[in-house]
């Protein structure tokens, strides 16, 4: 599993380990250095060739020989993580440029840079190596056409805006664009809970993160200015779990391999086609009915073993025109909704794409809300047993409108329903919080205690939460980068495969974490040129792949 943390919980984890004597905060600064040259060499095999004995970095004629590297190093840890980068390139043989910025000190280039007492360390090992120059936007330009520079001025200890020269000093380091730049823990100026950029941030190519990813990394604006995201192991992995667990609230998970519970909870038994629940689409008026369609699809693709489309009497015949194995029955209103109801077989509803928002949509919401189905034990079969409990309902689209609208409504969603929002459907329905300049992970949390249900808000980051504080993210960035997923129905097919799902028993976490992966999944597999329609026609591929 892997967990994206915040900065306290990192830092709370460091301190652990040096607590528990297991390490030094000194060792855990030369394994991060090692780790952020390895992960260089890696990424750029060229460089690794530059090998040669260490040049005297006074001597400007051995600039010509080797390979040349600018350094760039706060007055905190992270600087003190780009000394020993510094140390171990010039070991290596490269030419190395350290420029520090002073912080409250004294000066660099007079006397100590650094403040904090590791990195204090590490910048007297470098300066018996090489000097320190001062940073500052003109020796930053004059150093322009080094082989590779090393972004340590910021990292998880970034406390607020950039201002002043530090602000100028990134901003010329954006401009440059530089094409092998790689940041030590975080691009400097990225915030490390919350994605975004305090400042103008330098884009780095490679990104090197030491034992988990960062909550910045994935969200908002943190993946635009990572480049590559390659996450070192530095030996804290024992002590990350206790950790996480004494903390308030439980730790963000990241949702980037499908879990093989989940794999195997996608797996189809044996049975008929009721044992694998069925789904019920509420569609809208005449003309209205796409969205509904491709959630329905969706929601058969996924494995539901019925799905039906629910419509008022003038969509039925344009909807009979356009299905095949999804059923169609129609729907006038609430009562003839209540009606269908009846059949206990139905095990979850997906009420919001391409619904409507008058009246009827408003009372067949308050009435899907109410409904009860058969407890989890009965749900193989159509008899229902004396237990029962609310039904399972997605609510997307223009069903979350009518719960902005309407407190009642808002104050009957229960643990079984599962909301949707995009951002400005969340914002419509949470004001409060979309404007609290809550992170969003923050937000979605609160979100989904005051709904009391499972809120996914969808997005490159797609957070997913519970009303206990339970959090996952998905996100469809590097690796699963998926811009094509930006395309009109995609939402709704989301919410049909979080449907089919629902229908066949998944809990709304599960389904609504695997309907995130599948989603994504399904547009990297189909890629450029993507629309909805083709969303639910990759899940047999994807299926297959998982050995389903
Ligand atoms: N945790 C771990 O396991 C490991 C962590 N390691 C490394 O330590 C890094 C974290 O180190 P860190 O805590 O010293 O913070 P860091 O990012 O260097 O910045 C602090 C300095 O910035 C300053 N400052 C802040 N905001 C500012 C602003 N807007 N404008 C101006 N100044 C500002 C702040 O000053 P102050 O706020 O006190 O005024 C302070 O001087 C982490 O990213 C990783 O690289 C590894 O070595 C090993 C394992
Ligand atoms: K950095």
């Amino acid at each position: 599993m892997t967990y994206l943390l915040t900065a306290a919980q990192m830092t709370a984890i460091e301190q652990a380990a040096i607590a528990q004597g297991a390490v030094t905060g000194s060792a855990l600064m030369l394994r991060a250095g090692r780790a952020v040259v390895d992960a260089v060499m890696a990424q750029w095999p060229e460089l690794a060739a530059a090998g040669g004995q260490p040049p005297d970095p006074r001597d400007i004629s051995t600039r010509k020989m080797g390979r040349r590297a600018l350094v760039l190093c706060g007055a905190g840890n992270n600087g003190g993580d780009g000394y020993v980068v510094a140390q171990i390139l010039h070991a290596a043989g490269w030419h190395v440029d350290v420029l520090a910025w002073a912080g409250r000190g004294a000066g660099a280039g007079a006397g100590i840079g650094a403040e904090a007492p590791d990195a204090r360390a590490q910048e007297l090992l470098w300066r018996a190596m090489g000097p320190v120059q001062p940073l500052d936007v003109a020796a930053l330009q004059r150093s322009a056409g080094a082989d590779l520079c090393v972004d340590a001025v910021f990292g998880t200890g970034l406390s607020r805006p950039v201002a002043g020269e530090l602000a100028a000093i990134l901003a010329c380091l954006a401009e440059m664009a530089l094409p092998r730049l790689v940041a030590v823990d975080l691009p400097s100026g990225l915030s490390a809970d919350r994605g975004l950029a305090l400042g103008q941030v330098p884009r780095a190519a490679l990104t090197v993160t030491f034992d988990s990813p960062k909550l910045g990394h994935y969200l908002a604006e943190g993946p635009e200015y990572c480049g590559c995201l390659v996450v070192a192991d530095i030996g804290l992995a024992p002590y990350r779990d206790a950790v996480l667990r004494a903390g308030p609230v439980p730790a963000v998970t990241l949702v980037d391999a499908l879990p093989p519970d989940l794999i195997r909870a996608c797996a189809k038994g044996q049975g008929h086609k009721y044992t694998h629940g069925h789904a019920l689409v509420l569609a809208g008026g005449s003309g209205q009915g796409g969205a509904a369609r491709l959630a329905a699809r969706a929601a058969l693709r996924v494995g539901a073993g019925a799905v039906t489309i629910a419509c008022p009497p003038d969509a039925i015949a344009e909807n009979a025109a356009q299905l095949d194995a999804i059923m169609l029955r129609e729907v006038a209103d609430a009562a003839a909704l209540r009606a269908v109801l009846q059949d206990k077989r139905i095990t979850a509803l997906c009420l919001g794409p391409g619904f409507g928002l008058d009246a009827r949509a408003a009372a067949m919401l308050g009435l899907a809300l109410a409904a009860t189905r058969p407890g989890p034990a009965q749900e193989s079969g159509p008899e229902s047993g004396p237990e029962s409990g609310p039904a399972r309902l997605v609510l997307d689209a223009d069903a979350l409108t009518l719960l902005a609208r309407d407190k009642a409504l808002f104050a009957a969603l229960h643990g079984q329903c599962l909301l949707t929002p995009h951002d400005g459907e969340f914002a419509r329905l949470f004001p409060d919080l979309a404007e609290a300049g809550l992170s969003r992970v923050a937000a979605v949390r609160a979100a989904a205690q005051r709904a009391g249900c499972i809120l996914l808000r969808k997005g490159p980051d797609t957070v997913i939460a519970d009303p206990l504080g339970g959090c996952t993210l998905h996100g469809a960035v590097y690796a699963r980068r998926a811009p094509w997923l930006a395309t009109a129905g995609a939402g709704d097919v989301l919410a049909g495969i979080i449907t089919g799902l629902l229908a066949r028993g998944f809990a709304p976490s599960q389904a609504a974490v695997t309907a995130a992966w599948l989603h994504a999944e399904s547009a990297l597999h189909f890629g450029p040129g993507l629309i909805a329609e083709d969303l639910p026609e990759q899940l047999p591929a994807i299926f297959r792949k998982l050995g389903l």
